[in-house]
C-alpha cells in the first residue's frame, strides 16, 4: 500500500482491486505529466506495470485484437513502407556506390531491431525488404514463446498473413495471397533472434545484447505502453538513442497520441496519452533529427475516443546524443 498526500493506493491482487487501482493509478500519473514523480511512487507503479506484463499480458487474445486495428497497421505498413523504398533505399544505394560494393552484398551489412515486437513481426515486414538481420525483442517470454512459434512454422502460430497481404499490395506482388507468403518467409529468414528487452530498465537490451548497435529501431505502440509518465518516455527515447542507433542510423516510432490504455480480453492496460509535442520534445531532446512526422487522424465511427491520432516518426542520429 502507497501513501501520498491526499490518496490511498492498494496493490491489491484481486482482478476487480487491480482494475480499479489501475484507473486511479493512471489518474495519478496523467496529473504528474511534465512535473517529476514521488520517486517512491513511482518505483512501485513499475515495479507493478512490468508484472502485469508479465503474468497478465494474454499473447493470444492481443493478436486477435490486431484483427481489430486493421486500418491503424495499415498506416503503419504504408509508412513503413514509403520510408524503406524512398528515403532508406536511396541513402543506402548511394552508400553502397560510395563504398563501390554491389547493392545486394551492401544491404546484408544493415542491422534491425524491433522493439517491444510483442507477439508478431508485422513491424518487420517492410523492412525485411532491404535489412537480413533482424533482432525481435520483447519484454515478456509469452510474446517471445509465440514469436518462436512462428518463426518455427509452427500449426498454432498466429498467422500474420492479413497483414503480410498490405505488404504485399504495396510492394505490387501479382497475388496478394502468395506474394504475403513471400514476404513472410522472407521476415522469418531475416529474422536472427528473439531476445528480452525492458525499456524502463538502465540498459534496454538484455546481457549480450548490450552493446548491439542497429542500424534501424523500429518500436510500434510499446513506449507509451512501457511508460507511463513523460520523463520515463523521454529516458526511453534518450537510451535507445544512446544505447542503440549508429551514427546515421534512424529511429521509426509508431505510435498512438491521446490514448490512455487498451483492453484484451478483461484486463487493461494504461498507456501514456502522447501529444505531437511529447514526443517531438522526446527525439530532439535524445539528439535526433526529425525527419517524418505522419498521422492518421481516429475517425471517431471506426474506434470511438480510444486514441486521437496514429502516427510514425522517422528520426536519424545525426548529432552526437546529448549526456
Ligand atoms: C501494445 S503492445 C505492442 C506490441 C507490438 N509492437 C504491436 O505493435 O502490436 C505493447 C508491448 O510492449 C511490451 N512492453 C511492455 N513493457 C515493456 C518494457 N518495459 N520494455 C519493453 N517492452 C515492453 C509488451 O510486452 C507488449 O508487447
Amino acid at each position: 500500500m502507497v501513501r501520498t498526500a491526499n490518496k490511498t493506493v492498494r496493490f491489491g491482487s484481486s482482478p476487480q482491486s487491480l482494475e480499479r487501482n489501475s484507473l486511479k493509478r493512471q489518474k495519478q500519473l496523467r496529473s504528474h505529466i511534465g512535473i517529476p514523480i514521488d520517486p517512491v511512487e513511482k518505483f512501485k507503479v513499475y515495479v507493478e506495470l512490468r508484472r502485469r506484463y508479465r503474468e497478465e499480458f494474454n499473447a493470444v487474445l492481443y493478436q486477435q485484437l490486431m484483427r481489430e486495428f486493421t486500418s491503424v497497421h495499415r498506416f503503419f505498413l504504408e509508412c513503413l513502407h514509403d520510408f524503406f523504398n524512398g528515403h532508406y533505399a536511396k541513402l543506402q544505394q548511394a552508400e553502397a556506390k560510395k563504398y563501390r560494393y554491389p547493392d545486394v552484398e551492401y544491404f546484408d551489412h544493415l542491422k534491425m531491431l524491433d522493439l517491444g515486437c510483442g507477439p508478431t513481426a508485422y513491424a518487420s515486414l517492410s523492412g525485411s525488404q532491404f535489412i537480413r538481420n533482424i533482432v525481435m525483442a520483447d519484454f515478456t517470454h509469452a510474446n517471445l514463446i509465440e514469436l518462436n512459434k512462428w518463426r518455427n512454422d509452427m500449426a498454432d502460430a498466429f498467422d500474420i498473413s492479413f497483414l503480410a497481404k498490405v505488404v504485399a499490395a504495396l510492394e505490387n506482388k501479382g497475388n496478394m495471397l502468395d506474394g504475403g507468403y513471400e514476404i513472410i518467409r522472407r521476415t522469418k529468414d531475416a529474422v536472427s533472434k528473439t531476445c528480452r528487452c525492458d525499456v524502463t530498465a538502465p540498459f534496454i537490451l538484455q546481457e549480450s545484447q548490450n552493446d548491439a548497435r542497429f542500424d534501424v529501431v523500429v518500436s510500434s505502440t510499446c513506449l507509451e505502453a512501457a511508460c507511463l509518465d513523460v520523463p520515463t518516455y523521454e529516458n526511453a527515447v534518450w537510451k535507445i538513442a544512446q544505447q542503440m542507433l549508429k551514427p546515421g542510423a534512424f529511429f521509426i516510432q509508431c505510435g498512438l497520441t491521446g490514448t490512455t490504455g487498451y483492453t484484451i480480453g478483461q484486463t487493461t492496460f494504461d498507456c501514456l496519452p502522447l501529444s505531437d509535442d511529447i514526443v517531438t520534445k522526446a527525439i530532439d531532446n535524445a539528439g535526433l533529427k526529425t525527419i517524418s512526422f505522419h498521422h492518421l487522424r481516429n475517425q471517431s465511427h471506426l474506434y470511438g475516443d480510444r486514441f486521437e491520432s496514429a502516427f510514425v516518426i522517422v528520426a536519424q542520429r545525426v548529432l552526437p546524443i546529448p549526456t
